[in-house]
């Protein structure tokens, strides 16, 4: 693989770029990977290319206030962090530096069930920064993303256990009762370094075995188990022989140990032994958009998991307008995630509707620039380009951004 000249990163795409020179093969490949052509993986950026704004003049937009709530909450801005899974792949820190740059910025961050520091050092590692100190009255916010295992005790324990820790909604994967198929994680046989772990699982008790998906051959943390990419598998003598495992590791964990029953009545169910919100995350259409109002959720996360899961379909953005004309006047919020690169993204989406954006890769490619602060900067960079965005739109506060701020296609309306 060429190693291209790091940049000086003022855009998330220079995080990106940077994140190409200095990441393993294998853990690279793990991030910024979709399924199959990854066709909709690319959709998710260009569909936001296909919307054109319709600024507003003459505001006086001199003070921009980007404060917001989600699910009652108060956070500084509705730009949020998605759950990621492993992030210490990235950088040694992983989540911690996640949860403290979140919580520095007064940001939602989504940890992941499949994280490599535990959900309670996680959100310790987040309060280590004051939380009350913000004028604007706005707080950090975690929230903790749900994989429902097979075995329901085992979900429960969790469920329980983030409870306890002060994450604040269940944020219920739907769309992975089987790994999309990830071509690159098959060809490099990934596997997560020897030293790091599904932390949440990795209690001596726990009947959760990740045997499939550790490299016991590496305790000291090179994550890359082969350099090269070539379609072959590499061993370390160097020598190559044929691909023999066509599944990925990561999607025989999933088989082993994810419920793909999983069905509208275990959503019920989890809303059933929780006090915490449920947001589900996943949906593309109205149909199922109505199902979950039909149920109660409190939130509707819109995603196809950064193009990772069944390639071909919608771009998320443009499958926004059909889950919010589903449950208009339900009272459920509904939020957006994957292709969100830019300040004027997250403004594209609000103007749609959606109460806030959720960034994946972005937060990795900060992660990997410099931990803590690379999440910090990849952050604080969305954020500025925000704020210039909805000055640059006539829009001060979230309020004012609406539907006539966005149109599809290049067609100027002719007449109002
Ligand atoms: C490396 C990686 C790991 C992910 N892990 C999880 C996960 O553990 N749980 C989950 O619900 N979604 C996971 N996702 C999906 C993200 O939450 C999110 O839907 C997606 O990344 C948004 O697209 P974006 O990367 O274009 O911002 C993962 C995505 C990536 C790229
Ligand atoms: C360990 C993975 C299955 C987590 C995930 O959701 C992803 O890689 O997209």
């Amino acid at each position: 693989m060429s190693r291209l000249p790091q940049q000086v990163p003022i855009s998330i795409a220079d995080l990106e770029h940077n994140a190409h020179t200095t990441l393993a093969l294998n853990a690279l490949d793990y991030y910024r990977s979709g399924a199959n052509d990854m066709q909709t993986l690319k959709d998710n950026q260009d569909a936001y290319s296909r919307l054109r704004l319709r600024p507003r003049i003459l505001r006086d937009v001199s003070k921009i206030d980007t404060t917001t709530t989600l699910l009652g909450h108060k956070v500084s801005s509705p730009i949020c962090i998605a759950p990621t899974a492993m992030q210490r792949l990235a950088n040694d820190a992983g989540e911690k530096a996640t949860a403290r740059a979140a919580a520095n910025a007064k940001k939602c961050m989504i940890l992941s069930s499949w994280s490599t520091t535990s959900a309670e050092d996680t959100i310790e590692a987040g309060r280590e920064v004051p939380w009350d100190q913000s004028a604007s009255g706005a707080l950090p916010l975690f929230w903790f993303q749900l994989y429902v295992y097979k075995d329901r005790v085992v979900t429960e324990q969790l469920i329980r256990r983030v409870e306890k820790a002060g994450y604040k909604a269940l944020v219920i994967t739907v769309d992975t009762p089987f790994l999309g198929r990830r071509l690159a994680d098959v060809r490099n046989v990934f596997k997560l370094p020897g030293h790091m772990s599904m932390a949440n699982f990795e209690n001596k008790d726990s009947k959760v075995t990740m045997a499939t998906i550790l490299d016991h051959n590496d305790e000291e943390g090179s994550s890359a188990a082969s350099d090269n990419n070539d379609g072959l598998n590499h061993d370390k003598a160097g020598a190559t022989k044929k691909v023999v495992r066509q599944e990925s590791s990561l999607a025989a964990y999933v088989v082993s140990q994810i419920d793909p029953t999983l069905n509208w009545s275990d959503i019920a169910w989890v809303r059933s032994i929780t006090k915490l919100p449920v947001v589900v995350k996943g949906v593309l259409t109205a149909e199922d958009a109505k199902l979950a109002a039909d149920i109660g959720v409190e939130g509707i996360l819109v995603s196809n998991h950064g193009g990772r899961q069944l390639d071909g379909v919608l771009a998320t953005i443009d499958a926004l307008p059909e889950v919010l004309e589903a449950v208009k006047g339900r009272g459920v919020e509904v939020y957006i995630d994957g292709g969100v690169r830019k300040g004027t993204d997250v403004l594209k989406a609000l103007a749609l509707g959606a109460k806030a954006a959720f960034l994946g890769r972005p937060i990795l490619w900060g992660l990997a620039h410099d931990g803590e602060e690379g999440v910090t900067l990849a952050l604080n960079l969305i954020q500025q380009e925000f704020e210039l965005a909805m000055a640059l739109a006539g829009c001060c506060k979230i309020e004012d951004i609406n539907r006539d701020h966005v149109q599809h296609g290049t067609t100027a309306r002719s007449r109002l």
